[in-house]
């Protein structure tokens, strides 16, 4: 098996005075798809947050390749898309002006892909459109045209299914399966049931907190 791309070592974290895990240990490998499930309130996205750089509320050890991520944070925040719960995209701005804000912050990503990205997640005709005259899902829908133009091999989704309907959640989930087969690797979480299930690894946040690393 290949080495893994991330590695999780006796992770802690409390907050309110409430555990939310303690001597969390997994690891995650190019290629795999990880769904982290777990009750309401069990630190999913507290758990996402915190791999992303975004939370320093734990103790513990996070590896990127091997090393700790702490040394290396720059090299890896590049390496890395998050798509959190809020919808990530400036109101005041069109679709199109999103995505290029967006690739003005990664000078990978090939503008020439920023209109076929909004064709493939349903939003031709509404490219110059303020983002605060949009709906909640094509809000959702401008955040998600990041996944085809980012170049990034970790991908950390916060429940990216949310007010999407049933065909976008489809092309969605086989984009993840793409990236995973081109080597990528995605960390998700989400309440949808998944067609991709045979492709997803699952670990629980309720299971696996309170077990220490072997
Ligand atoms: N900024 C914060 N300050 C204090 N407590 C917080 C903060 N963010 C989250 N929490 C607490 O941490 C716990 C875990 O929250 P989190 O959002 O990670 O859960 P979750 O598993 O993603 O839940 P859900 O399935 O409902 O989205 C909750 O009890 C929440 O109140």
């Amino acid at each position: 098996m290949a080495d893994p791309l991330l590695q999780v070592v006796d992770l802690f974290c409390e907050r309110d005075d409430r555990v939310l895990f303690d001597g969390l240990c997994f690891s995650v490998f190019p290629g795999e798809i990880l769904q982290v499930e777990g009750q309401n309130g069990s630190g999913k996205t507290t758990l996402l947050r915190i791999l992303s750089g975004l939370s320093r509320h734990y103790e513990g050890q996070i590896l990127w390749r091997g090393e700790p991520v702490a040394r290396q944070v720059d090299a890896f925040r590049r390496q890395l898309l998050y798509f959190g719960h809020q919808p990530g995209v400036k109101a005041i701005l069109t679709a199109e002006e999103n995505l290029r804000w967006y690739a003005a912050l990664d000078p990978g990503i090939d503008l020439q892909q920023i209109t076929p990205a909004l064709d493939a997640v349903g939003l031709k005709g509404f490219e110059d459109i303020p983002c605060h005259m949009l709906s909640a899902g094509q809000n959702r829908r401008v955040n998600l045209a990041r996944l085809y133009l980012s170049r990034a091999p970790l991908w950390i989704l916060d429940e990216p299914f949310t007010a999407i309907d049933k065909k976008g959640v489809a092309a969605k989930e086989a984009l993840l399966v793409e990236h995973a087969a081109r080597g990528g690797t995605v960390m998700l979480t989400t309440h949808h049931e998944l067609d991709l299930s045979r492709h997803v690894r699952r670990i629980n946040l309720d299971e696996l907190s309170g077990t220490k690393c072997a």
